[in-house]
């Protein structure tokens, strides 16, 4: 009896496999890192093989931990860091060099050259998004460049691009040996290639980036009953199981929130911050700095829109202040480290380490700490960290207060470090709304899980999936006004700090 749907959420940091029942509890999970190579400053690889075998691993450890067999799955679903961008051969299943992730900057002179002229928003009336070295377009054109065999074989039709879940759903499905090679609606509205109208690959901005239709897979819904293929009885399942859900993570999230009703808005704090809200049926487009993107479309129904503010560096910094100085062993130790001081004591932190992304897209600019003084110190420091996390979204909600005309009235929150409640008390006083963490933080996984649960008849409906959200901790602000203005001023001028480093 299949009483459980599988899902992997291939993240920035790591890959975890979990297991769900039908009421969306937790009954099996597994969680492994990966490497991040940085080979220049701003550049970032992962390497695809690495991460394949982690799903492998991951996958059994999920299994093993709820004392399941593969048998016992109605589906799997896949869910990804987006953007990160690999092409590798069909034949072999051999990359043609390390993944190119979304943080990346490499791509800035292909940015720089495809704005020449007609400026940053070229594409966006077609494909929502500003050009930017964040989305996979000028990643695959940087491979397609820089390395010769990539090119020659993508042009002979031996090489096949994909995201995570394109790569991860080829290789479960059989690799090489008819894998499906396929990209979710929400994951290819990532790349500055895909129609947001059509939901087709756009000719010409193909034609434009030099990139040959051949290599890209083929665009479907995030929740197809069509199923994309079956899991090999001999790979990490050790069963045949249908693969047929794929959501980009954030968008996962949003459906693991269960925000399917216009205005429904959610904040994922992990390794980057993403603020989506649920705009309907209907692409709202953005005159603030967001960016417009599929929120899902399950099976052949209309797609959902979303408008998305996009903040590359969260959970990072923290990551960054354990293992580039030194100053906290574990990412939980920042909480501690942050309470031994009242306040941030003047120290601002804007972590534009990828440049800034929403709702400024300042590829020009760099990190900087500012409001330094003798007086300050290492708690200031840890403070000033999280305190980023809270005045970037600041910055978010106000764009999309003006874009979407809705004024959030709370913020349901997730990812790895709402674990954090010093910031999420901070986080509800700076936006002065109500914080809400949903008793399963897990909603990446879970809404990957919807979406292939959703595909085999596992859950019927929306309103069941509705049903499985439960509150577990509210936040209310507690800071006056004037301190929370002041110091949101403060944080706008530190950001003004960091432009125009870059020449
Ligand atoms: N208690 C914590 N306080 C602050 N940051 C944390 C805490 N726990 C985890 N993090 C950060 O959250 C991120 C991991 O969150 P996760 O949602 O797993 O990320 P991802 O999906 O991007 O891999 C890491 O960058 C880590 O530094
Ligand atoms: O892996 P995460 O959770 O940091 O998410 C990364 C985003 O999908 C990048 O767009």
């Amino acid at each position: 009896m299949t009483r459980y749907i599988g899902s992997v959420d291939q993240g920035t940091t790591s890959t975890r496999c979990i297991i769900f029942d039908r009421d969306g509890r937790i009954v099996g999970i597994h969680q492994k890192e990966h490497k991040q190579i940085f080979p220049r400053p701003g550049w970032v690889e992962h390497d695809p093989l690495e991460i394949w075998e982690n799903t492998q691993i991951v996958i059994r450890g999920a299994l093993s931990a709820a004392g399941l067999s593969g048998e016992a799955l109605a589906a799997i679903g896949i869910t990804n860091q987006r953007e990160t961008t690999m092409v590798w051969n069909r034949h072999t299943g051999i990359p043609y060099g390390n993944a190119v992730v979304w943080q990346c900057t490499r791509t800035h002179e292909i940015c720089k050259a495809l704005m020449r002229n007609q400026g940053q928003n070229r594409f966006r009336d077609r494909t929502g998004l500003p050009v930017a070295t964040y989305f996979s377009g000028p990643k695959i054109q940087w491979i397609l460049d820089n390395v010769p065999e990539a090119r020659i074989a993508a042009e002979a039709g031996d090489a096949l691009f994909g995201t995570m879940e394109t790569w991860l759903i080829w290789h479960l499905t059989g690799g090489p040996a008819g894998g499906a090679h396929v990209t979710d609606v929400t994951n290819a509205s990532r790349t500055l290639l895909m129609d947001l109208y059509t939901l087709k690959w756009d000719p010409a901005i193909l034609e434009i980036m030099r990139i040959p239709d051949a290599m890209l897979p083929r665009i479907v819904s995030s929740s197809d009953p069509g199923i994309w293929g079956w899991t090999r009885p001999d790979g990490p399942l050790g069963a045949s199981v249908p693969v047929c859900g794929a959501l980009g993570d954030q968008q996962a999230a949003l459906v693991g929130q269960t925000c399917f009703e216009t205005g429904e808005a959610k904040n994922t704090y992990g390794t980057g911050c993403f603020l989506l809200m649920n705009t309907g049926h209907t692409p709202v487009p953005s005159r603030q700095g967001l960016i417009t993107t599929l929120a899902y479309q399950f099976g052949k129904s209309r797609p959902v829109y979303c408008l998305e503010g996009s903040i590359a560096v969260a959970g990072a910094l923290v990551q960054w202040i354990r293992d580039n100085l030194g100053l906290i062993t574990t990412a939980a130790e920042i909480e501690s480290l942050a309470g031994t001081v009242a306040d941030n004591g003047g120290v601002y932190f804007v972590p534009a380490f990828s440049g800034l992304f929403a709702p400024y897209w300042r590829a020009d600019a760099r990190g900087a700490m500012v409001g330094l003084t003798r007086y300050a110190n290492k708690g200031h420091i840890a403070r000033a960290v999280l305190e980023a996390n809270a005045y970037q979204t600041r910055d978010i909600v106000e764009a999309m207060a003006r874009d979407s005309g809705i004024a959030l009235s709370h913020l349901k929150v997730d990812g790895g470090m709402v674990a954090n409640e010093l910031l999420m008390a901070f986080q509800a006083d700076i936006l002065n709304v109500p914080v809400i963490r949903p008793r399963i933080s897990e909603t990446t996984a879970l809404g990957a899980a919807y979406a292939a649960g959703l595909a085999v008849g596992f859950w019927p409906d929306l309103e069941s999936l509705r049903r499985n959200w439960a509150e577990d901790r509210r936040w209310r602000p507690a800071m006056d006004e004037p301190t929370r203005e002041r110091l949101y001023r403060q944080w706008k001028k530190a950001v003004e700090r960091t432009f125009n480093w870059i020449e």
